[in-house]
């Protein structure tokens, strides 16, 4: 078992992003939802979600944007969040060890959770009392 360090820098970011969505995108259950929307952008999606977790994980302020809108009407369910989190916290662990790995895991955690919410309530009619 190799020594592990903590999240320090972009390059980190940089590794995390890359090695989360390639497997993400093999995925059988969520990959086809990405690739179904993402098609031939994923480098513009990998290069925001780069700068979402630097500005997350390291306060360097490089993201402005709103993380849900382009969630709120994807064809998913509980299922798909716990697989995009087993598939991240699998990612995080077998790369970083330390408080920023950590913080990583439970802001994901927090943010499916919200996501899925917003989605639910979307779905049941709700109107647009989050603001987005
Ligand atoms: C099954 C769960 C999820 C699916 C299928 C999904 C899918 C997507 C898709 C299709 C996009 C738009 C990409 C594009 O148009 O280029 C996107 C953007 C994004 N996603 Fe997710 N996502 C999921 C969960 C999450 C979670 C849990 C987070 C939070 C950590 C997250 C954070 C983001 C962010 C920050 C963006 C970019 C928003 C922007 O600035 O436009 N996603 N996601």
């Amino acid at each position: 078992m190799p020594y592990l360090n903590d999240i320090q820098n972009l390059d980190d970011i940089k590794l995390l992003v890359d090695t989360f969505y390639s497997k993400v995108q093999k995925d059988p259950l969520i990959g086809p939802i990405f690739n179904e929307k993402i098609g031939n952008n994923w480098s513009a999606h990998l290069e925001r979600m780069y700068r979402f977790w630097q500005t997350i994980l390291l306060e360097e302020h490089t993201y402005s944007g709103s993380p849900f809108p382009p969630h709120k009407h994807l064809p998913v369910e509980k299922a798909h969040f716990n697989r995009w989190m087993e598939i991240f916290t699998e990612t995080i662990d077998k790369l970083y060890t330390g408080e920023l790995a950590e913080e990583a895991k439970l802001r994901a955690k927090n943010m499916a959770e919200m996501f899925f919410y917003k989605i639910e309530y979307f779905r049941t009619g709700g109107r647009d009392f989050f603001g987005n």
